[in-house]
């Protein structure tokens, strides 16, 4: 791991508890600052209602830190938009934003369109398949915004169980985090190492940030966008905050497959040209007693030359 990652896990990797909500509401009087939530939800009718209710109750109603709460219909032929608006967010389809420019399937498309029809000047991203949601996952990603200037783009960090028929599988979550994108991030933006769920769906950041970003239509929003933050804003300006514990539908091989090849393009198209590290690593984290600790390993950089290329290679009488 760089030095600068491990000095950036010191300076800007903290827990939700860190900001009390008495302090948040504080900043945000004495700051003018605005909160948006948006969801992008494509059929959630089963879970989009509770994640909805949860926030409005809790960080509209009870304490006002969310000024905006928006569920942005990703093109669902389920009933993901009366049970949002019942749950009392405000609903808008796709297609009903930039009409003349029509709307492609994805769920970065989405996210995009949400920046022309909100207003906050922090925006904040949730899932909508989120289950056992709880509403400290926007307070926990709002807060640096709210108290820290130099702080523009906060994910959100958490244990991602494999939920499956049979049981919890603890850690057994973010299959396509662990197997593309932190080794992805750790080969190509080691500065980026320190994320401990850089495809998280839970995360926020300043507007002034986010409307001067491209959006990766599909699932390589989450990759893109934390790269090209790093690019525009700098690793200090980046952040992220331990909120507990996630658990969210889970798709299949086949899907995970799509998404990974989305996230796999996604980086490509942004490849930096320098060239490769000739001795990488890789940094993975375990939650223990102090969090989320890191671990690092060597990646296998050495390659052979052809056999051929060597004297000492005699083509041997194939042994019958
Ligand atoms: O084309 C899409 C794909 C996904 N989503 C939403 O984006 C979030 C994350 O998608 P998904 O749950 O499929 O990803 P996963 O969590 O399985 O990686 C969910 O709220 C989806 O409803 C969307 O709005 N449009
Ligand atoms: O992190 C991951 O590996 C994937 C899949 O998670 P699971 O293996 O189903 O827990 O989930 C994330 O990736 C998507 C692409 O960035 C995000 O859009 C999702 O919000 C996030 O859940």
């Amino acid at each position: 791991m760089l030095d600068e990652v491990a000095d950036w896990l010191r300076r800007r990797s903290w827990t939700a508890a860190d900001r009390p909500l008495a302090q948040l509401l504080a900043a945000k009087e004495r700051t003018g600052e605005t909160v948006s939530v948006v969801l992008p939800a494509l059929d959630e009718e089963a879970t989009v209602g509770a994640v909805v209710a949860g926030i409005r109750r809790s960080l509209v109603e009870t304490v006002p830190l969310v000024d905006e709460l928006l569920v942005l219909d990703s093109g669902s032929t389920d009933r993901t938009a009366e049970v949002a608006a019942a749950a009392g967010a405000k609903v808008i389809h796709r297609d009903e934003i930039l009409p003349e420019l029509p709307a492609v399937a994805g769920k970065g498309e989405v996210l995009w369109r949400s920046l022309f029809v909100t207003s906050g000047s922090i925006v904040a991203f949730v899932d909508a398949d989120l289950r056992e949601f709880d509403p400290v996952f926007v307070s926990g990603i709002v807060g640096p915004l709210l108290t820290d200037p130099d702080v523009a783009f906060v994910k959100a960090m958490y244990d991602r169980p494999l939920d499956t028929p049979g049981g919890s599988i603890p850690a057994g979550g973010g299959r396509v985090t662990e197997l593309v994108a932190r080794p992805l991030l750790n080969l190509h933006w080691p500065r980026l190492a320190g994320f401990v769920q850089p495809l998280g769906g839970e995360y926020a950041a300043r507007r002034s940030l986010l409307e001067r970003l491209p959006f990766a239509t599909g699932y390589g929003v989450e990759l893109g966008l934390l790269v090209d933050a790093l690019a525009t804003a700098g690793l200090d300006a980046l952040a992220q905050v331990d909120v507990g514990e996630r658990h969210h539908r889970h798709q299949d091989a086949a899907g995970l497959g799509r998404m990974s090849a989305a996230i796999l393009r996604t980086a490509a198209h942004r490849l930096p040209l320098d060239p490769l590290h000739p001795e990488p690593t890789l940094t993975q984290f375990e939650r223990t007693d102090a969090g989320f600790t890191p671990s690092t390993t060597r990646v296998p950089a050495l390659e052979r030359p052809p056999a051929v290329s060597l004297p000492e290679y005699q083509v041997c009488p194939r042994s019958s």
